[in-house]
């Protein structure tokens, strides 16, 4: 039954937002998950852009289109903060990282995190990649099942290991860390949302002592040493006027940093990956670019020529946006297009399936990567229709080193393999969390050398 979030204040001239809740608290937690695109062409269709319903036992907003998703994530008045939002999913886990951070206070954190990421600081990071990347891709064993969402989960885990910590770490200790850094990931989806002993909440809050213990002890010699690695980089860190990381700052965003760094990657070539088994000849266009290109270490400047791939990525995370939702809450009457929202809130930006809107995107479910070719361009319709790395303040810091990660991975790989997958295979993509195959993508993976 159709009801009302809440009348707007009277002489406002606002509208109440309209929605059909569902079951307070469960609404339509399940249809969203299990058929987020579905869901939200029937609620558009029905409400429009700005609709409320039960979700995850919240009273939530969902904005759809790149016109309210404008008005959120530029947030002009300040109504809508991260932290509040974030922290139910993963704030035990992820406490204090910039996302969950607010206002002036992650206006302070992300100016010195920016010292990290400079151009010359790219630069390095990525010489300490490659041969990583090189290594990784080089030991994989070709075969008719070769998972790859696992394999380029592992691959981006030990790269970020080996970028972001810069610490030499025995087998036994990479596995440890490793563990818990895939532990507290889980724990944000956990459904016993408290801590009984052997789930998921349990082994999450375990697991951030474990990180937390790790970075402290290297902490001291980060410090004292330097390196070219994100750790030394957050240890120096340092704005024009002085401001710089205390320790507990540099622990919080480096355990953040590794989880928003290593999914989002894992997902976005898992979706290039399989995008390029269906349409083989995408996957030979963009082989023969790469060859061309001459080197197996491309630097920082020659990405640039690798226009296909650039097409292919930006194409994958419009198809699958790795972060799928940017919640906010509410922390003051605000309104979005008119609708009147009340304080507390919460809104939810679905950029999973605002990237699907026909209203925005011509054939909107067909891979077709000349949609960013220069003379196309039809990400231009609307600058927030393709916000795969979010916008405003919380703009993903990392995306310049996301595809710089991505583009390189995909380089090396199309130098070494082919991939194929059976005619009429589709991936069965869990969208419950952050989406990801539930069969971790099998496909048939050949050395070059063997065809
Ligand atoms: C394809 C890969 C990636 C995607 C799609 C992605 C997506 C996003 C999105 C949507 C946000 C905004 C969240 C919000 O507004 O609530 C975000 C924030 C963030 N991302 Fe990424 N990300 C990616 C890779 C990375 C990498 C590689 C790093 C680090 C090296 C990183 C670090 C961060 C950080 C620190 C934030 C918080 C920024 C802030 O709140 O100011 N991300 N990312």
């Amino acid at each position: 039954m159709t009801s009302v979030l809440a009348p707007p204040p009277e002489g406002s001239g606002l509208k109440a937002v309209p929605g059909v809740p569902g079951i307070p608290y469960i609404g339509n937690t399940f249809q969203v998950m299990r058929r987020p695109f579905h869901h939200a062409r029937r609620r558009y269709e029905e409400f429009g852009p700005v609709a409320w319903g039960w979700l995850l036992g919240q009273r939530t907003v969902t904005v759809q289109g790149p016109e309210a998703a404008e008005v959120v994530l530029v947030n002009r008045d300040k109504a809508f903060a991260n932290g509040p939002a974030w922290s139910y999913f993963i704030g035990p886990f992820f406490a204090r990282g910039m996302m969950l951070l607010d206002f002036e206070e992650h206006l302070h954190h992300r100016r010195i995190m920016q010292q990290a990421f400079t151009p010359e600081r790219l630069r390095s990071y990525m010489d300490v990649m490659a041969p990583g990347i090189a290594r990784g891709v080089d030991a994989w064993e070709p075969g008719p099942e070769f998972k790859v969402y696992d394999h380029v989960k592992r691959l981006t885990l030990d790269l970020a290991v080996d970028t972001f910590m810069g610490v030499e770490l025995d087998p036994a200790e990479r596995a440890r860390v490793n563990g818990a850094f895939i532990a507290a990931v889980r724990a944000g989806t956990a459904y016993v949302r408290f801590p009984v002993p052997g789930l998921r909440w349990h082994r999450g809050l375990q697991a951030r002592r474990v990180l937390e213990e790790f970075f402290r002890r290297h902490l001291p010699a980060k410090r004292r040493d330097g390196g070219d690695d994100l750790f030394a980089a957050l240890c120096a860190a340092e704005t024009d006027d002085g401001h710089r990381f205390t320790d507990d700052d540099v622990v919080n965003h480096m355990i953040f940093v590794l989880m928003a760094a290593h999914d989002t990657t894992t997902i976005t070539l898992s979706t290039m990956a399989y995008h390029l088994a269906k349409f083989p000849e995408w996957q030979e266009r963009l082989r023969e670019e790469s060859f061309a290109l001459g080197t197996s270490r491309p630097g920082h400047g020659d990405l640039d020529a690798l226009t296909g791939i650039d097409m292919v990525m930006r194409e994958s995370l419009r198809m699958v946006a790795p972060v799928p939702a940017l919640p906010r809450r509410v922390v003051k009457d605000t309104s979005i297009l008119g609708f009147h929202i009340p304080a507390g809130t919460t809104v939810v930006v679905p950029m999973l399936t605002n990237h699907h809107m026909a209203d925005w995107w011509p054939d909107p479910e067909r891979f077709d990567p000349e949609r960013f070719a220069p003379d196309r361009r039809e990400d231009r319709i609307h600058k927030y229709a393709w916000s795969p790395f979010g916008g405003g303040a919380h703009k993903c810091i990392g995306l310049y080193f996301a595809g710089m990660q991505v583009k390189t991975i995909l380089h090396q790989v199309l130098l070494r393999y082919r991939w194929s997958v059976p005619g009429r295979y589709e991936w069965p993509l869990d969208t419950s969390s952050l989406p990801s195959p539930r069969d971790g993508l099998p496909v048939r993976l050949h050395r070059l050398e063997d065809r």
